[in-house]
């Protein structure tokens, strides 16, 4: 996987930056998860604006539309045949039925995102995130969003009053057996308070950045440092 650069320094030891300088690191792929209602869509976007090095996967379904959902933003809406046509050709990083529809994230992207450096976001189930955690397990940060209560839950899914009464109960009805999925998360974040969550999941960003396996650029930064001494 690539990696990011900047030199903060442009070589002048008075550059206050001298004291932060910026060593090459993995992209990473930063994984949110939850039962449906629960507020990753809302975490996810409130992270990609307050971050410019994270961008969003966008996945395929064969999910309708909702009202206020833009194709190639929110999703790539296409048929079952499309679906079926880019999974056969491995177009597909992960891909999974969830509710009655088929959800994938296209490879070509990500790849895209992760040669220009960016860490790439993904709102996607835990099926998902098991494919991906199988096939680049060093670079996945797994975050799993519960709602505070079961009934705020099912408030949030009525609230948003974007699917019939039959898919919220749906997916009411499948909550319990997406949490059971916590524990395959390396973090958790109870959603009361968005404002709280946000700043939850920006800190695990920091934080996961600065792992020393992800910093390619650290012997290097280390040897140069020592021999200087
Ligand atoms: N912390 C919060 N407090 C109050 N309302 C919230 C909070 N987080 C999200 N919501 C609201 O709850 C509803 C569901 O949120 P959102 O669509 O982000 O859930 P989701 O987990 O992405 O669901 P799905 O899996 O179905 O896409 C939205 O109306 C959203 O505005
Ligand atoms: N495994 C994948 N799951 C995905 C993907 N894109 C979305 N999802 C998950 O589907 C459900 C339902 O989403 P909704 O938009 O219809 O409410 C939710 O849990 C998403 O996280 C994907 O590419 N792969």
């Amino acid at each position: 996987m690539t990696k990011n650069t900047a030199d903060n320094s442009n070589g002048n030891p008075n550059n206050k930056d001298v004291a932060r300088p910026s060593i090459a690191r993995r992209g990473l792929l930063y994984i949110v998860s939850s039962p449906s209602g629960a507020g990753k869509t809302t975490l996810a976007r409130r992270v990609l604006a307050a971050d410019d090095n994270i961008e969003m996967s966008v996945s395929v379904t064969t999910r309708q539309p909702r009202p206020g959902e833009t194709d190639g933003v929110d999703y790539h809406f296409v048929d079952h045949a499309t679906f079926e046509g880019m999974k056969e050709r491995g177009e597909l990083l992960e891909w999974a039925r969830v509710f009655d529809n088929f959800y994938g994230t296209p490879h070509a992207p990500v790849e895209n995102a992760i040669r220009q450096g960016k860490d790439v976001l993904f709102d996607i189930d835990w099926q998902g995130a098991q494919q991906l955690s199988g096939k680049m397990p060093g670079d996945v940060v797994r975050v799993f969003v519960l709602p505070p209560s079961g009934d705020v839950l099912e408030g949030r899914l009525k609230s948003r009053a974007q699917d019939p009464a039959d898919v919220v109960a749906k997916r009411m009805a499948a909550a319990s057996s997406e949490i059971s999925h916590w524990p395959e998360y390396d973090y958790v974040i109870v959603n009361s308070e968005i404002e709280q969550s946000t700043a939850a999941a920006l800190a695990i960003l920091s934080a996961e950045r600065l792992k020393r396996a992800r910093l390619l650029g650290l012997s290097d930064f280390v040897r140069k440092l020592q021999s200087a001494l």
